[in-house]
């Protein structure tokens, strides 16, 4: 994790997320219509951009870092950068067009190369649902293929602000949910601790 509070009732934790997905599908509008509400026609991505938001849920507080990179072709060399370190990445394609969600299966072996099973949260996000009459790639599609590859996955419109908070929170609960599950791990089981039951022998005894 990227930093933690020191309550532990109520841990805080800072998560890094990078948007990935082909040019204009829609990552600037998604990140931006759900840290600013807002939605506007034109958010060209040069390079990479950056907005944070907070959320509180009941088991943490969570600071989403949200990296948006260029999906153009001419920044890609440059986009390994930006997606090393991360916790999640949400990967955007839009359902008006099949070569989109080709593009996402592309940017998963990426992420495969790069992290470990169950080292990153990955989320892949049907954007532009209002276009519902151009739809190329159907909900099944994209959910047959999410499933396959463990993958959280959510149809979403940036513009008619549809889902858009609830694939950010889905994300941030999959991490605190996986931080409850590592504290486990590396915590002794109680069962450890104990006696063994019975006046019998123990193994260690000198
Ligand atoms: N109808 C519709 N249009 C959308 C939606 N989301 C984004 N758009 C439009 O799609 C175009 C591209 O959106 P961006 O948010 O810039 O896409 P991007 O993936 O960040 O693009 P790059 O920065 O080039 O990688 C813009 O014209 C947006 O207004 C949506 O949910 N519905």
């Amino acid at each position: 994790m990227a930093g933690t509070s020191l309550d532990r009732t109520h841990p805080t934790y800072i998560y890094k997320v990078v948007l990935l997905g082909s040019t204009s599908v829609g990552k600037s509008s998604l990140a931006y219509r759900y840290v600013k509400n807002d939605f506007k026609e034109s958010l060209p991505t040069m390079g990479c951009a950056f907005l944070t938001q907070t959320l509180c849920l009941e088991a943490a507080t969570v600071r989403l870092e949200i990296w948006d990179t260029a999906g153009q072709e001419k920044y890609h060399s440059v986009c390994h950068l930006y997606y090393r370190g991360a916790h999640a990445a949400l990967l955007v394609y839009d359902i008006t067009s099949k070569e989109t969600l080709s593009r996402a299966k592309l940017w998963l072996q990426e992420l495969e190369k790069e992290f470990l099973h169950d080292e990153i949260v990955i989320a892949l996000v049907g954007n532009k649902t209002d276009l519902m009459a151009e739809r190329e790639v159907t909900t099944e599609e994209g959910e047959e293929f999410a499933k396959s590859k463990n993958l959280l996955y959510m149809e979403t419109s940036a513009k008619s602000n549809y889902h858009v908070s609830e694939v950010f929170t889905a994300v941030a609960q999959e991490l605190v949910a996986r931080e409850g599950e590592k504290a486990a791990v590396q915590r002794p089981a109680p069962t450890d601790l104990q006696e063994p039951r019975g006046s019998g022998p123990r193994c260690c005894q000198l």
